[in-house]
């Protein structure tokens, strides 16, 4: 990167060398049209210095924005991995439209910050340094009128930033704010929420005007300074000039050159009234992601994981106890499921079953006990084994935004259509074609087609558990018994673990359980049922 940097210093220079010479050959060509030797230096002064000034520029643009590019694509993996470690829980530390401005703006900040910061900086101090020594060497006087004016430019620009760092910071949290409730609102709009939303937006959007015209006049602010300052430097420096020129210390052409290059070196100012506010966004950027990287998730994997031996797997929950805010919700639950066979458990709404379910899945740990997968504490196993071997369908039916098809291969890449077609039957669901668009989250389906296809998903997928949170709670009697046999036909001898306070799930029961008041309590299976499934 400190290629481009030099690259963009090299650049104003030569703009500023590029204007100092035109000013001395267009008074030269004036004042003395016969001296050629002179003229056709100047001449080619001029061009090399104009060709140079763009093959600099060009460079710069091309080092800069491939390393700033680069930057981003590392910065993206890095957020992923900072987030990815959360797995399930994520959604419940963050609200979406949070996560989704962070991912964009603060890879943004961070990734043009060399450009944005930097870059700049350095430009105008190689062109004020250059103008102030090349001036000191004539005369003191005249490198004061035309330093100071540069120094005061960038005096002010300093002076700004504070107040462009908080509105800069300002602004982002009120944008974060605004994406999170729109999205809210977007994903709500079927309800009352985007209406119940939309004084929030308007009193969010009038904040962002609000600051957005607070920045306006900082730039204003800075701009008049350095209008000011450059008529100034230009004022000063022809007047001190003339005198110069008529001690005989400075000839005309040369003043002319240096009037022109002290125009020139107030471009290379513009820019530093962006830079508080960058490197502002660039500094909250880095403390947010490191934030999210010190956030200890709910559950980490082990160091160094035990494997989970091959073939079908034993499940055992010893002494299990659970406990959320106040409420102890599973209490010493022990509980066998050998390989193979299906479980229910029943009970009351709250009782736990998702919560246990959660515990298999090793989206939630127990606050004592443990529970193991054929002798293997969860824990001490990779977290992607665990969830490799126990695919879930949970009550809230999560579904990309994409086609069924997609939907689906997420649990088998290789799900050809002809595989496709019999399980949609299978499962009610042969009134929509593969490439059926489900919408966001599952927007486009109703709550039991959603239900529907995830359940197809965690039968699809390669596990060796398949756990099942309320499968048939958004159907009527006939889907459900229709849902019920797909469920048995695609298990495929796998062990089956569902939570249902429904009765016909307890069809599929080789055991069943009604857990209440943090229990198990076993209850006789229903096999008279199972004959109908
Ligand atoms: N993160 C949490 N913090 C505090 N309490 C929680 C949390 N998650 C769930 N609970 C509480 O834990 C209890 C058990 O919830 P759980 O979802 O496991 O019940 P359930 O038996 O599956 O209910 P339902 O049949 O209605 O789905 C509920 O009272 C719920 O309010």
């Amino acid at each position: 990167m400190n290629g481009a940097v030099l690259l963009a210093a090299l650049a104003s220079l030569a703009a500023v060398g590029l204007a100092a010479a035109s000013g001395v050959l267009i008074s030269r060509a004036a004042l003395q049209p016969d001296d050629f030797l002179s003229l056709t230096l100047l001449v080619t002064t001029v061009r090399a210095l104009g060709v140079g000034r763009a093959a600099l520029r060009y460079a710069e643009r091309l080092t800069g924005h491939a390393h700033a590019l680069a930057l981003g694509a590392h910065l993206r993996l890095q957020w992923f991995d900072t987030i990815s470690r959360f797995g399930r829980d994520l959604l419940s530390l963050e609200r979406r439209g949070d996560l989704l401005s962070r991912a964009q703006a603060d890879v943004d900040a961070r990734q043009m910050w060399t450009l944005r910061v930097p870059l700049p900086l350095l430009s105008f101090i190689a062109v004020a340094t250059a103008i102030t020594l090349t001036t000191l060497l004539i005369d003191p006087l005249l490198a004061a009128l035309t330093g100071v004016p540069l120094l005061v430019t960038a005096g002010h620009a300093a002076t700004q930033r504070h107040p462009a760092a908080a509105l800069a910071q300002d602004r982002q949290e009120l944008r974060r704010e605004h994406s999170a409730r729109l999205l809210d609102a977007v994903a709500g709009s079927a309800d009352s929420v985007s209406q119940a939303a939309l004084p929030h937006l308007t009193a969010l959007n009038r904040a962002i005007m609000v600051t957005a015209g607070s920045s306006s006049t900082l730039a204003w602010q800075f701009t008049l300074t350095r209008e000011l300052m450059f008529a100034l430097a230009v004022s000063g420096a022809l007047w001190r000039g003339a005198d110069l020129v008529t001690a005989g210390t400075l000839t005309g052409a040369w003043l002319a050159g240096l009037v022109l290059a002290t125009a020139a070196a107030f471009e290379a100012a513009t820019l530093l009234t962006t830079l508080p506010a960058a490197h502002a966004e660039r500094i909250s950027a880095r403390n947010r992601t490191r934030q999210w990287r010190d956030q200890t998730p709910l559950v980490v994997g082990p160091p160094s994981p035990q494997s989970l031996p091959d073939g079908p797997l034993e499940l055992d929950l010893r002494g299990v106890t659970v406990r959320l805010g106040e409420r102890t919700i599973l209490n010493g639950v022990h509980l066998h499921v050998a390989a193979g066979r299906c479980v229910v458990l029943t009970g009351p709404s709250g009782a736990g079953k998702s919560t246990l379910l959660h515990l298999l899945t090793r989206d939630l740990d127990p606050d004592q006990g443990e529970v193991t997968l054929s002798g293997i504490p969860l824990p001490t196993a990779a977290l992607s084994d665990v969830r490799r071997a126990l695919s879930l369908h949970p009550q809230q039916s999560p579904l990309l935004d994409g086609s069924l098809r997609e939907n689906l291969r997420l649990a088998d890449p290789n799900l050809t259509d002809e595989q496709l077609k019999p399980l949609l039957t299978q499962f009610a669901l042969d009134h929509l074609c593969p490439d059926h668009w489900v919408g966001e989250g599952g927007t486009q389906l109703s709550g039991g087609e959603r239900a529907r296809v995830s359940i197809l998903r965690a039968l699809l997928a390669p596990s060796r558990i398949v756990v099942l949170d309320e499968p048939t709670a958004h159907l009527d009697p006939d889907t459900e018994l229709l849902v019920l046999k797909g469920i048995q036909a695609n298990r495929q001898g796998r062990t089956l673990i569902i939570a249902s306070h429904r009765p016909a799930p307890l069809a599929l029961a080789d055991q069943i359980y009604r857990l209440q008041d943090g229990q198990l309590h076993p209850l006789p299976a229903a096999s008279t049922q199972k004959k109908v499934i």
